[in-house]
């Protein structure tokens, strides 16, 4: 039986258990790559959680494995509280997803798309289904778009269109591999936006994303994969708080200024144009300054930077983000 208890069911949807929950979740393909390493990942309800890992490190196959498209070698994964893929046939009607793009018919409306996606949900109401499409194109903006036929479509439509199949019932959680792959930053905004609102319904929202950028922009929490293996998971501010930012000197004297900041015995000096950084140092950061001032240098700005997710990703793996998996 793949039924929990109530107290399980509840733990999960009061974000106890993680609305995922992965442990020592392992996938290694029949040719012997090791995809996915030992994951424990846990997704607290409500979050808007980035999977975040360069190409190759492992997103697709884990959100595979979540969404029971394919058994995990070894190690378990609960979605909603139960676990998976015993349970899809309970759990996915719950989940909204949205992997490797949209499967649309091109000669087909926009809102004919829909219509065909929830007759093909056999327990939708063919009753309230105009309403439901409708609804759901609103929900994505596309109601004025909705007669063209989907070829017609740019990308971000497309994506929009897919997004609006996923939101045609009431969904505990989304699922999104890479949702602005591909769309030009104009579509990246639409699509940031469009997940910023779901989320503000109370739908949790897990998306893969390689951009570092749009995790700091979009997520409350995220997990960073890099070579099959979670390196850290938390909220956004923790981990950019574990790490220390940079200081930086605005000024046009950036010689004489980075010459004064290894004297002062600031480490990791950095030359680049107007600015110089280096690592923030433990002592009194005024010190630094009078030091440069009365050194001469025409100090245009000064101060410590927050610390970003990329910071703390280099910080974590001694590598840029921009590596090939
Ligand atoms: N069906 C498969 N058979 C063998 N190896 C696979 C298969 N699918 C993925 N891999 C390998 O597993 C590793 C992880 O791939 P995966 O697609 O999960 O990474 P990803 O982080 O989603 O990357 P991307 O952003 O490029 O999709 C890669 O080295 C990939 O080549």
């Amino acid at each position: 039986m793949d039924e929990p208890s109530a107290a399980e069911t509840e733990e999960a949807d009061a974000g106890g258990g993680g609305i995922i929950a992965t442990r020592g979740l392992t996938k290694r393909f029949r040719g012997g790559q090791l995809a996915v390493d030992g994951l424990d990942l846990t997704v607290p309800a409500g979050s808007v959680f980035g999977f975040l890992g360069p190409n190759g490190s492992g997103k697709t196959t884990t959100i595979r494995m979540l969404m029971g498209l394919i058994e995990p070698t070894s190690g378990t994964a609960r979605v909603l509280g139960r676990p998976m893929p015993r349970s899809a046939r309970t759990v996915l009607p719950q989940v909204g997803a949205l992997i490797e793009g949209p499967a649309l018919y091109g000669f087909l409306s926009g809102r004919d798309n829909l219509l065909r996606y929830d007759a093909a949900d056999p327990t939708a109401d063919p009753r309230t289904r105009r309403t439901r499409v409708a609804a759901a194109l609103d929900r994505v903006g596309l109601t004025a778009a909705s007669g063209k036929k989907a070829k017609a479509y740019s990308l971000g439509m497309k994506q929009r269109l897919g997004l609006a199949s996923a939101l045609l019932q009431p969904r505990k959680l989304l699922v999104l591999d890479e949702p602005t792959n591909g769309l030009d930053p104009q579509g990246m905004r639409e699509i940031r936006s469009l997940i910023r609102e779901l989320a503000s319904d109370g739908t949790t929202v897990f998306l893969s994303s390689h951009l570092l950028d749009e995790i700091e922009q979009v997520c409350t929490h995220a997990a960073v994969m890099a070579q099959g293996r979670l390196i850290t998971q938390g909220s956004v501010t923790e981990l950019a708080a574990g790490t220390r930012g940079r200081l930086f000197v605005t000024t046009p004297d950036t010689g004489d200024a980075a010459r004064v900041l290894k004297e002062q015995g600031l480490a990791d000096v950095v030359v680049a144009e107007e600015r110089v950084t280096a690592e923030p140092p433990d002592r009194e950061l005024a010190e630094v300054n009078k030091a440069l001032v009365t050194a001469g240098i025409r100090v245009r700005g000064f101060g410590v930077e927050r610390a970003s997710l990329e910071d703390a990703f280099v910080a974590l793996t001694g590598e840029g983000f921009d590596v090939a998996g």
